[in-house]
């Protein structure tokens, strides 16, 4: 039986793709296999021993402590593009919620209270203060052009808006995707200065922390609007707030409450609701749940974070994973140490990401324990697993 911890609430998909009669799936469980989360934060758990590879049934892997999991020769997955139209379609409705003040308008027309006569004349007088503008014709700059951004760019340009976009490390199948309308901006200040709504598509790491701070966003267009559904820290909210004051920014709309953003003027907060709709968790636990499978039944590696992609496919073989620092030498030791141990390598694939590398070994008979012990203690070995020798259909079934 594999055992795989569970946090946050994990789509029933996602859940059935993991065989009652092989895996036992809970959110308290000793010597887990695997962990499965979506936005809980790691940081500061003890991940234990046992634990072989993690799955975050979504993008952002900011909340796990991906270094270190990387130095104990664990594989992060994630799910890329599972959850980019739900986010797409909030950034949407983000836009339409500042540009025709919508929610102070769903509370204005709330606190009408009398009859019909008394309400109408009300919503006639009152309606002014809610006059907005149109997004066709205004121009959205794009912050990061992955799967959530290029859908936000194509939606924007069938709307009628002029549509700008920077990534510095767009992918040819992402430019493939992107319409050939959203024009290229010359970087970050570009798109903000040129831009009157700004909307944030990356991932929160070392570089993109603070990355709108107000030096950026004092070069904004008087009144513009800054959506933000990819992390609160990508942002200075510091900084965000006197744009506010300054009627620099007409709006902020973000899918992450803080306590300085609550009840201030300006601000439109949803509680992280991007990726909340029953498709988007279904297919990003369905992804996560498959690699996961594949990775602890096969030692196949498919959308890790951390680790390359490594897919053998299964055959007689008995079969080991390791997972080693990207130095030279560590193939031909492990090769060595199953040499001497008179066992003989059937398939062997080994591939390297930065500084880190997998290999995946199939052999002519089971690795004995003490060998497997030799191969751990080889200087720049992180993790060994032997592998069942019952292959699973994972692959088969995410490909479906
Ligand atoms: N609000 C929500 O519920 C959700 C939020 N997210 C957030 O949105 C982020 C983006 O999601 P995806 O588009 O699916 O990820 P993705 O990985 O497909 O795209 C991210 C893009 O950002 C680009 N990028 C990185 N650094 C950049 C920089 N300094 N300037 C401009 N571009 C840069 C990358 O090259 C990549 O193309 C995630 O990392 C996550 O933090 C994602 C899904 C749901
Ligand atoms: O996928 C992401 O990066 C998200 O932010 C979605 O988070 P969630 O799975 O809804 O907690």
């Amino acid at each position: 039986m594999y055992k795989i911890l569970t946090y946050n609430n994990i789509s029933v998909a996602g859940l059935e793709r993991l065989a009652r009669d092989r895996y036992e799936v809970a959110s308290e469980i000793q010597h887990p296999d695997a962990i499965l989360l979506r936005s809980f934060d790691l940081h500061g758990v003890a991940i234990p021993d046992s634990v072989r590879c993690i799955g975050r049934a979504g993008v952002g892997v900011n909340n796990i402590p991906v270094e270190e999991c990387s130095r104990r020769g664990i594989p992060v997955f994630n799910a890329p593009g599972g959850n980019a139209n739900a986010v797409k379609e909030l950034v949407i409705a983000g836009m339409l919620l500042a540009a025709r003040h919508i929610c102070e308008a769903w509370d204005f027309a709330r606190s009408l209270s009398g009859d019909d006569e008394t309400v109408s004349r009300a919503v006639e007088q009152g309606k002014k203060r809610f006059a907005g503008t149109e997004l066709a014709g205004k121009t959205l700059g794009v912050l990061g052009l992955g799967a959530v951004g290029v859908r936000v760019a194509n939606a924007a340009v069938s709307l009628g808006m002029n549509v700008i976009g920077f990534d510095p490390a767009l992918t040819v199948d992402r430019a493939w995707e992107l319409s050939a309308s959203v024009s290229r901006a010359a970087g970050i200040d570009d798109s903000i200065a040129r831009s009157d709504f700004i909307s944030l598509h990356l991932p929160l790491n070392g570089e993109t922390r603070h990355m709108i701070g107000a030096a950026r966003l004092e070069a904004a267009k008087k009144g513009a609007v800054l959506l933000n559904f990819s992390r609160a820290g990508i942002v200075d909210e510091p900084s965000v707030c006197a744009a506010l004051d300054e009627g620099r920014l007409s709006a902020y709309v973000s899918d992450f409450p803080t306590s300085g953003l609550m009840g201030r003027k300006g601000v439109l907060l949803l509680p992280h609701l991007g990726a909340s709709t029953a498709e988007a968790e279904d297919n990003c636990a369905a992804m996560v749940a498959d690699q996961i499978r594949d990775f602890l039944e096969n030692g196949n590696i498919r959308n890790s974070v951390n680790y390359p992609t490594v897919e053998m496919p299964r055959g007689e073989g008995h079969r080991i994973g390791v997972a080693n620092e990207n130095v030279p030498n560590r193939v031909s030791q492990i090769s060595a140490a199953l040499g001497e141990a008179n066992l003989n390598i059937l398939e062997l694939v080994n591939k390297s990401r930065g500084e880190y590398a997998y290999t995946l070994i199939d052999l002519n008979a089971e690795v004995p324990p003490t060998v497997m012990d030799r191969i751990r203690k080889i200087p720049g070995v992180l993790s060994v697993h032997s592998i069942s020798n019952h292959p699973s259909s994972a692959t088969a079934a995410f490909q479906d």
